[in-house]
């Protein structure tokens, strides 16, 4: 019962919008695509599908190869962004549509339309126009379309992606735990960091048509493999550390990394997120703040560093000697302040496989 993709390419003339991915999606196993816009995701997703042809390469469920079995033959579920609803069909109309495809008799229909609406927080909305359902509720509604006939693979693209931010965070955490409940095999689309780790047992990160690294979400958040993945996962600094006995050392001061006692001893790149550098009268590097910017639950700084880390390419891209910082709300300094700033682990990430 699992997907396996092997060498799938897929061009559009002289587009290569995917090339030679292998990747297996494993029984009840949620693996989330991830990558930037135009990178190839919703090309892929498609292939899967059936919507698009392969150039080379096979989409496989359980070995066998998928190329001659039209779309609707795969048994597989599809939502979409918009999880494109029929309008004049009421919401238990809308959930029993692949039931009543399939054949299945009205009293088990009733059932399980039941059952889904229970299990997306819709109970009692059998009767609804889908007109009269706000956004989230329309896509919880097209979730239980796509997960009422039990189909063997959930294909998601974006599904969130329509939805205001706090909508989608929580949409996130309930369709996480609905197809962990449900054990459903699931290939899902994003270019949202946050919805891939809330989502996925796996994370996949694409570009320009290539998988670039597959992994659990924090080994793929602390370990990216490549300096692209580092700088499409929001390392926004890329600096040479030397690690020993779980403590990374870099120009910026020293951190010791999570599971540090694993980190090999030796040189590294380290990734430094927005949020690896925090106020806090124990640090070891002092700079002068230059712009304070209020986020929802902490406060964004620019802070200056003296001269000396000013060139030379080791701070920010552009070596100009200032560094993103985070501070707490209640004790957020100003512009014009000096501060103190210390490297916190959670914003720091290594980069796998590249000696400096
Ligand atoms: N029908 C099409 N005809 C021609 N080129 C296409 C077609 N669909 C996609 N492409 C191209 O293929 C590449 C991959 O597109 P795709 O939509 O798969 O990327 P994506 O990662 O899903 O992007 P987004 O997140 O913006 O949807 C892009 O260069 C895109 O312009």
């Amino acid at each position: 019962m699992s997907l396996g993709l092997r060498g799938l390419s897929v061009h559009y003339g002289s587009t290569v919008a995917v090339s030679e991915v292998d990747l297996t999606v494993a029984d009840g196993e949620v693996v989330a695509l991830l990558g930037p816009s135009g990178c190839g995701k919703s090309t892929l997703l498609r292939a899967v599908a059936g919507l698009e042809q392969p150039a080379s390469g096979v989409v496989c469920w359980d070995d066998r190869d998928l190329a001659d079995v039209p779309v609707h033959r795969r048994g597989f579920g599809l939502v979409f962004q918009d999880g494109q609803l029929f309008p004049h069909r009421d919401v238990a109309g809308n959930v029993a549509f692949g039931l009543r495809m399939a054949r299945i008799d009205r009293e088990a229909r009733a059932d399980r339309v039941t059952e889904l609406l229970g299990l997306i927080g819709l109970a009692g909305y059998e009767a609804r126009a889908v007109a009269s359902l706000s956004g989230g509720e329309q896509q919880r509604v097209a979730l239980a379309r796509a997960l009422a006939p039990q189909p063997r693979l959930l294909l998601l693209d974006e599904p969130l992606s329509a939805l205001d931010r706090v909508l989608r965070e929580q949409l996130a955490i309930d369709l996480a735990a609905l197809l962990r409940t449900t054990s459903t095999t699931t290939l899902v689309v994003t270019h949202d960091h946050d919805e891939a780790f809330t989502l996925a047992d796996r994370v996949a990160v694409m570009d320009e048509g290539r998988l670039l690294q597959i992994g659990p979400p924090d080994e793929v958040w602390r370990s990216p493999a490549s300096p692209a993945v580092a700088a499409f996962l929001g390392c926004t600094t890329l600096l040479p550390a030397e690690i020993s006995a779980g403590v990374a050392r870099c120009t910026l001061g020293a951190v010791r990394l999570p599971g540090g006692g694993d980190q090999p001893a030796g040189d590294v790149l380290l990734g430094l997120r927005s949020t690896a550098l925090a106020v806090d009268a124990a640090g070891e590097l002092t700079g002068t703040v230059v712009q304070r910017v209020h986020r929802h639950d902490h406060v964004r700084l620019l802070v200056e560093l003296p001269a000396a880390y000013r060139g030379g390419g080791l701070v920010g891209a552009d070596g100009d000697g200032r560094v993103e910082a985070v501070a707490q709300v209640a004790d957020a300094p100003s512009p014009g302040d000096r501060v103190r700033l210390a490297l916190r682990a959670e914003g720091v990430a290594v980069v796998a496989g590249v000696s400096v």
